[in-house]
């Protein structure tokens, strides 16, 4: 604990290293090494974002706390002033402590740049010891030594946690004076999205991956700053003014790489790198590589770079997609920048009394997965009201929720959010919510601003975007802490927020997107428990207000009643989730979830299950991995286009069996029928028709490629629908006897919305409901979306389009041929958007003269038949013998025309 005394000390230091807020920096160097800007190598690396630094986001920056200089004085009365990055001295003890090094150098000579490779390890070591990695440069005559290192540092002492830590140090006057990043000024951090004092993940694994850090220190050889590059990014410079010595000098004068520990000399001394010699090699050893040096003249050898992430490999379409309803400004802080300048707010001491304030308040963080209902604890209560989703896997949620500014008291808090949690026991619960918030006792005002928050260890721990390490920034507009303007009016303009939470589904890490741009992420490693299910478990929007028990509780949202409607109580709208195949369903609509068969896996039991159950329930699931790459379905898509293209007098020459002009089934459907098995045959009668002399041998040749998969696809589902339904053996039998003679079609359909499509008040439908008359049907739509199914009780469910998936129907053949076992559901198409869709369909039949009754087997002991025996062609003409009973199923299905309404169970 310090004295008066010193307490005053830290507190001057405080005020001469926290500079105003806002500060012209110097945000380029003037001359940077080919190096920097380099291409890419390989290294895939995440960082995790220090402890206490902005929630303003805009540059990362560690501002030194009382805590960190405690640390530092504890640190110096232990004996460890620093890192030595430049110590011709051997491994040495003093009373305090030991230092070890393991080291290479170059000196003296005239350099002004050098650049190296180390890889990361975490050792073990103990709260009073330091390991580091490090490369460095130093100069000037004995007295007036300086020197600057950069590395990798684990030093529990200084920073939060055995963290591997990015880190830079510099020493003056004889490295007599010494400091770390921020902890004395001279160091500019200029990076927007890597601090100092970054936690470096993942870690090099004994035998295993290794990860290297890609540092630099270069001089800027017109100003004479010298600059810290890590990877392809300046990190920040020390300017030349620092470092008189090697002014003087003119250069640097020394170059070294290794590594350091550091031990109280009561304790063992820790581990360096990796812990193993070097003798045992690559992947077991620490190793730093790719040194080079830039001389006076600039001249460097092989350089070699990389870059930080800042970008999600997978991004859901909904990010890029149109700006929904709604304008929306974003105040930063009140404050707006001179050119030049970056904001920086970083973490003060009232920061972090705040939160401390709250938390013995009782208000720890927002509750954003939560069971129980409205409580109250000995120091305040919550209120919830959500409405949630799932136990289900998803990889996505968004929403909108409307902006309110509701009137709270400095302790209360008042949240409405969106949220994904999962976990699969109590202890590894984790949480990430998104959302506004009005909480005075943490931000200054009342302002609604946005924020973002999560929680992990069974919600034990949790933190807001930046109070704790976690959330990566990477927008350098929308800090999470933003002030959030205009919000909503009773009774008047509503305004929104747009918010998404989505996996990268390569990393695995989870992004929050506000509006159409990335805000940052969280590190996949942070979820573990997430990562065990393989992703998130449960969805959430809501509202939540929390008080100190002696207060009145404060309004949520608006403070209206839901039954007061739009415009006067508060809302979430546009709820979405994205599952993990990044096909995007509406929760709210009774969201069916189709299971997704895939054809490279082995069909395990839970698979056969789910599928059976969907066939039942719904007629409709997925598959993937079905051996069509996504260059065939642009190629047929774009070949379509042409075949659409072609002047309706010439289209209507293929006769009504190959062609359906727009007005037979719908205003705005046209199709064109590819007959199998000889579907290239079929494809040159009518591009013979269509084309006349200009030839178009693609659409033959593709055509008869898709329509050959299409029919081995439709026997393989075939086979796997008779497994569940009949089991393995049976199963098989019937295929031999029952569908070896099965034919398939193609049908091309163009859909051509009305002009007005997206502001009709009615629904526009592409293909009214019907039931198709195939034993199955197998789907391919466009990006477009807009197909449907209906469900028992009537109510239309979207099925969303997917690159990977193809939808896979039940006809009323097989509904009738497995007694009802197999659903043939309505579906229909619906256009939404002003865009030509195309689909393809692929209808799969029994043979013209087969009659259909299923097999005993099927029905099973002690129930009805439902069909009566007929013949497929006449079911067919049943339906053909009206242009309207093709497509309109009302009083067209296959119960119209072959259901047995008695039960009759002695009737064969
Ligand atoms: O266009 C679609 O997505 C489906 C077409 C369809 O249902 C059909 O042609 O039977
Ligand atoms: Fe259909």
């Amino acid at each position: 604990i310090p004295s008066k005394e010193e307490k005053k000390e830290m507190e001057r230091q405080l005020k001469a290293i926290n500079k105003p807020a806002i500060k012209s920096f110097k945000l380029k160097p003037t001359t940077v090494p080919e190096w920097i800007t380099g291409n890419n190598t390989s290294g895939r690396f995440g960082l995790q974002q220090e402890g206490i630094s902005c929630p303003d986001g805009t540059v990362i920056v560690k501002r030194t706390t009382m805590q960190d200089l405690m640390h530092a004085q504890r640190l110096k009365s232990m004996g460890f002033d620093g890192p030595r990055p430049f110590l011709t001295e051997r491994n040495n003890t003093d009373l305090n402590g030991k230092f070890y090094f393991a080291k290479a150098d170059i000196g003296p000579a005239s350099f002004s740049g050098v650049k190296g490779n180390i890889n990361i390890w975490k050792p073990k070591i103990l709260q009073d010891q330091v390991s580091l990695a490090f490369i460095s440069v130093g100069g000037g005559p004995k007295e007036k030594f300086a020197s600057i290192s950069i590395g990798w540092m684990v030093n529990p002492s200084l920073y939060y946690g055995d963290y591997v830590r990015l880190y830079a140090s510099w020493t003056i006057h004889g490295s007599q004076t010494g400091c770390y990043d921020m902890s004395c000024p001279g160091f500019v951090q200029v990076s927007k999205t890597t601090p100092i004092s970054a936690i470096l993940q993942p870690i090099s694994i004994y035998d295993g991956p290794q990860y290297e850090l890609r540092l630099s220190l270069y001089q800027d050889r017109v100003k004479g700053d010298w600059w810290f590059a890590f990877k392809d990014e300046n990190i920040g410079y020390w300017p030349a003014s620092l470092f008189k010595s090697w002014r003087e000098s003119n250069n640097a004068n020394y170059a070294s790489w290794g590594g350091q520990v550091y031990s109280p000399v009561t304790e063992k001394a820790p581990v360096m790198g990796s812990g193993h010699w070097p003798i045992e090699g690559l992947k077991k050893a620490a190793y730093v590589n790719g040194i080079k040096i830039i001389d006076r003249s600039g001249t460097v050898f092989d350089p070699e770079v990389g870059s930080v992430k800042l970008k999600p490999t997978t991004v859901p379409e909904w990010i890029t997609g149109n700006n929904g309803s709604g304008s929306f400004d974003l105040l930063q802080e009140g404050i707006s920048c001179p050119d030049g300048t970056v904001i920086v707010k970083r973490t003060t001491m009232q920061d972090l009394m705040h939160a401390q304030r709250l938390k013995s308040m009782g208000f720890d963080g927002p509750r954003p997965f939560l069971k129980e209902s409205n409580n109250t604890n000995l120091n305040g209560k919550f209120y919830f009201a959500t409405a949630d989703y799932g136990p289900d896997r998803f990889g996505g949620v968004k929403g909108n929720i409307n902006v309110w500014k509701p009137k709270i008291l400095q302790d209360q808090v008042s949240i409405a959010y969106i949220a994904v949690s999962g976990g699969t026991i109590e202890e590894n619960l984790a949480s990430i919510s998104v959302g506004w918030v009005v909480n005075p006792s943490m931000y200054s005002g009342d302002h609604v601003r946005l924020y973002a928050y999560w929680t992990t260890h069974g919600n034990m721990t949790g933190c807001y975007a930046t109070s704790c390490p976690g959330f990566v920034q990477v927008s350098k507009t929308i800090p999470v802490s933003a002030i959030l303007q205009p919000s909503s009016i009773y009774n008047g303009p509503q305004y929104e927020l747009r918010l998404s939470l989505f996996q990268d589904r390569v990393k695995g890490d989870w992004w929050f997107a506000f509006k159409d741009e990335n805000v940052g992420y969280w590190p996949a490693s942070l979820f573990k428990s997430w990562r065990e299910s393989n992703s998130a478990n449960h969805a959430f929007w809501g509202g939540q207000v929390y008080s100190p028990v002696t207060e009145k509780t404060p309004p949520m949202g608006s403070g209206h009643w839901p039954s007061e409607g739009f415009h006067k109580s508060a809302y979430v709208s546009g709820l979405q989730i994205m599952d993990s195949y990044g096909t995007v369903f509406n929760p709210e609509s009774g969201t069916v979830k189709l299971p997704v068969l895939d054809l490279t896996q082995p069909i395990e039991s839970s698979v056969l299950s789910s599928l059976s159950e969907a066939c039942k329930e719904w007629g409709f699931f997925y598959v993937t991995n079905h051996g069509i790459s996504k260059e065939m379905f642009s190629k047929i898509c774009s070949l379509s286009r042409d075949v659409f293209r072609v002047p309706l007098e010439s289209k209507l020459k293929l006769g009504p069996f190959s062609y359906t002009p727009r007005y037979i089934a719908s205003p705005y459907f046209e199709s064109l029928v590819v007959s199998g098995p000889d579907f290239s045959g079929s494809a040159k009668a009518s591009a013979d028709v269509l084309f006349q002399d200009h030839h178009k041998p693609e659409l033959r040749e593709t055509l008869q490629e898709y329509g050959a998969k299409m029919a081995d696809l439709s026997k393989r589902l075939i086979k796997i629908l008779l497994m569940i339904t009949l089991g393995e053996e049976t199963g098989k039998r019937f295929y031999q006897t029952e569908f070896s003679n099965c034919h398939g079609y193609l049908r091309l359909v163009n859909y051509t919305p009305p002009h007005d499509v997206e502001k009709q008040k009615e629904l526009v439908e592409g293909l009214g409901m019907h039931t198709d008359m195939s034993c199955i049907t197998i789907v391919y739509q466009d990006s477009v979306g807009g197909l449907q199914m209906r469900s028992k009780e009537g109510k239309w469910i979207d099925i969303n389009p997917c690159e990977d998936l193809l939808v896979v129907n039940i006809g009323d053949l097989m509904q009738a041929w497995s007694n009802g076992r197999l659903r043939s559901s309505e579906h229909r198409v619906v256009l939404r958007k002003l865009v030509n869709r195309i689909s393809l369909a692929f209808f799969l039949c029994f043979e013209d003269e087969k009659v259909i009754l299923a097999p005993e087997e099927i029905i099973g002991e002690g129930n009805c038949r439902s069909y009566k025996s007929f013949k497929c062609s006449e079911y067919l003409k049943f339906r053909q013998s009206n242009e309207v009973g093709k497509f309109e199923k009302i009083g067209y299905t296959v119960t119209d025309f072959a259901g047995l309404t008695l039960a009759q169970p002695d009737d064969p």
